[in-house]
């Protein structure tokens, strides 16, 4: 039996949420995946750190309610939050990197992902930040130290797209896509069509768990830029930054304009695109759109994501699933980290054959 020492970086909601999985899942994962994942250090800004080589219990972890420093309380804890410490010293075979996206130079998890990788240990991250502005930096670095840097919940929470369309449209020419990239913002939109106040409904995503810590970047379309910078850079193989792409949120729409478009058959949605131009070069947008009801993005609702991708030899292919949320994120952790258990598996087979 594989078990994989993990050390959580961030213990808000996301890797709460995964917490709560392995206090109750990991029998089921050790028989249906082969694995079990034990929690060896965690480091949070509010409740400090701990380092536990043999490895905390999760239900304790997830059950406790720490108050600020609270982990010091802990044997080999500390009210500091040392990252640094813990990503390099911690006996973790995965730092699992779930602190706040700084969409404007991705810090301090780009270095968190950086310690990490130079260290010899994988990565999974749900972090926009440090896939956005320095995947092919991480990317490389996971090379040359032979881990894995993996970051599905990136776009669309635990709905499958990065990977997806990595393993199952390959060769499909995809020249391009358009979608629902922020579960915060289509929440809001869906809410004040029931004539609720932008404020009110703001304030229920962030309760959900849908919104970032500072939920502007969800609003004024700071989160999808990130997102489409990361599909455009993994699908499409272009070469942005978030500057590149143009941007307008939502916050500008007031309930008049919701209801002049119910009024008129239609719906506004933030819409996130890109587009391969005839040159080679790709041009990638954020922007509110005022959508008929027939079109396909018009009808996804709530915390929910959908992306079309346009391709040369299928046509347009339609993904839609949660785009937010703490246990449909923690989900896409564990996908990476069922990805780097199977390459694992796969080499080793190499190995022997
Ligand atoms: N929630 C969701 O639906 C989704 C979230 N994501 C991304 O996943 C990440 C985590 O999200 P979520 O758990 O919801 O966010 P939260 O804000 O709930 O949790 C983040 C945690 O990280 C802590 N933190 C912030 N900065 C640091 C730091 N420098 N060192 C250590 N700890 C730190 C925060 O502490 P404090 O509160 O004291 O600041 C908080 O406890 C974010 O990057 C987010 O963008 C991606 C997809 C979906
Ligand atoms: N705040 C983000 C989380 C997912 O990246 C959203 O609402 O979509």
């Amino acid at each position: 039996m594989t078990v994989y020492n993990i050390a959580l970086i961030g213990f808000g909601g996301v890797n709460r949420a995964l917490a709560e999985l392995i206090a109750s899942k990991n029998p089921l994962w050790e028989r249906d995946l082969g694995f079990r994942l034990n929690i060896v250090a965690v480091s949070d800004l509010y409740l400090g750190s701990v380092i536990s080589p043999n490895g905390l219990d999760a239900t304790t972890l997830v059950e406790s309610k720490f108050a600020k420093g609270g982990f010091s309380q802990l044997s080999g804890g500390s009210a500091e939050a040392n990252n640094e410490v813990v990503i390099k010293n911690a006996p973790a075979d995965i730092i699992v990197e779930a602190t706040f996206t700084n969409p404007k130079d991705g810090e301090p998890a780009v270095s968190h992902c950086r310690w990490a990788l130079e260290g010899g240990k994988h990565v999974v991250t749900t972090n926009k930040g440090p896939v956005a502005i320095a995947a092919q930096e991480l990317k490389a670095l996971a090379k040359k130290n032979g881990v894995r840097f993996e970051y599905e919940g990136s776009v669309m929470s635990g709905t499958p797209v990065i990977r997806m369309v990595d393993k199952t449209l390959a060769g499909a020419e995809l020249n391009g896509f358009e979608g629902i990239l922020n579960g915060t913002s289509n929440f809001v939109l869906g809410r004040m069509e029931t004539g609720m106040d932008f404020s009110a409904a703001v304030k229920e995503a962030q309760e959900l768990g849908y919104a970032e810590a500072d939920p502007t970047a969800d609003v004024e379309g700071f989160d999808v830029r990130l997102k489409v910078v990361i599909l455009a850079n993994e699908l499409l193989g272009a070469n942005l930054t978030p500057d590149d792409v143009a941007r307008k949120g939502i916050s500008g729409l007031t309930a008049a304009d919701i209801d002049t478009a119910k009024k008129a058959g239609s719906r506004w949605k933030l819409i996130g695109s890109a587009i391969r131009n005839a040159d080679g070069s790709v041009t990638g947008s954020v922007e509110p759109k005022c959508l008929p009801l027939e079109h396909p993005l018009a009808a996804v609702s709530g915390a929910t994501n959908a992306v079309s991708l346009n391709t040369e030899l299928l046509g347009s292919v339609t993904v839609t699933g949660p785009g937010a949320g703490r246990i449909e994120t923690a989900y896409a952790l564990l996908s990476d980290i069922v990805a780097i258990h199977n390459l694992a598996g796969a080499n080793l087979k190499k190995e022997a054959a």
